[in-house]
């Protein structure tokens, strides 16, 4: 399982240093990552990735595979793009994941397909997994969600599939209306969009995994974890002790089988 947690621009340094020592901390002693049954992962904003690196090293938690992810990347490697990250730099930095086409940077920055999909081929040419964020806008019949979100998959991953790229995909399932909500999608919702995801992803070249997000925490993982490989966490693992719980259970649902 994968599970981790996108700060957004929720904190500034210090309060992302001081979230990650403690996440760190309970990651480098969790019975579950310790056994590789999870691996945690953290996308803080770009200028804290070299001292999050640092502090997963310190803690113990990097050699214990938890990985630093950015929010974004440029599709171009090196030029004139003023304020853009390119994948070989976060590469260099020792970021292993890259959140792509996230619902936010659609609606606000003008995201859409086709930069998405040129932002998923740079990262696989430079070993970083895509967080290629998937879904549908409004609340409605799982069919339909389930449609809409392959064909966003499929538009998201021709160029690289043209381009004959492999390597890891983490699909993150984030159903539009229930990212910053009080609650997560139902779980016969998720479980049904995540689930045909998954079987979808699984017929094409990638190594791929399907990771729900959108207001989820602890409690969640053990109604959707036969449909998802993870969980992609934001305001409710705000509080580490959350991250933590989901850490349980985790280990529960192995112990369990
Ligand atoms: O990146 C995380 C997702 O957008 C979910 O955020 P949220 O749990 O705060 O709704």
């Amino acid at each position: 399982m994968l599970i981790g947690s996108s700060l957004k621009m929720y904190f500034g340094r210090a309060r992302t240093l001081e979230w990650t020592r403690a996440v760190a901390a309970i990651c480098a002693e969790h019975p579950a990552v310790r056994r590789g049954l999870v691996e945690p992962f953290v996308i803080p904003t770009f200028p804290s990735i070299p001292d999050v690196v640092t502090v997963l090293q310190e803690t113990g938690a990097a050699d214990a595979g938890m990985l630093v992810g950015a929010q974004d990347l440029h599709w171009e490697d090196a030029g004139a793009f003023t304020g853009e990250v390119s994948a070989p730099e976060l590469a260099e930095h020792g970021v292993a994941l890259a959140e792509i086409g996230h619902a936010e940077r659609r609606r606000m920055f003008g995201e859409t397909d086709a930069t998405v999909a040129r932002k998923v081929a740079a990262a696989l040419r430079h070993g970083i997994a895509p967080v290629l964020c998937i879904g549908e806008e409004a609340a409605g019949d799982h069919r339909a969600a389930a449609a809409a979100c392959i064909a966003q998959l499929d538009a998201s991953v021709a160029l690289a599939v043209r381009e004959g790229l492999t390597g890891r995909l983490v699909v993150a399932y984030e159903p539009v209306w229930a990212i910053g909500a009080p609650e997560p999608a139902g779980e016969e919702h998720i479980r049904a969009v995540a689930g045909a995801l998954r079987a979808h992803a699984a017929a094409g070249p990638f190594d791929a995994q399907v990771i729900y997000g959108g207001s989820a925490g602890p409690g969640l993982l053990p109604r959707i974890a036969d449909s998802v490989d993870g969980m992609f966490l934001g305001r409710f693992a705000h509080d580490p002790a959350a991250f933590g719980a989901i850490l349980d259970e985790a280990l529960a649902l192995e112990e369990d089988r």
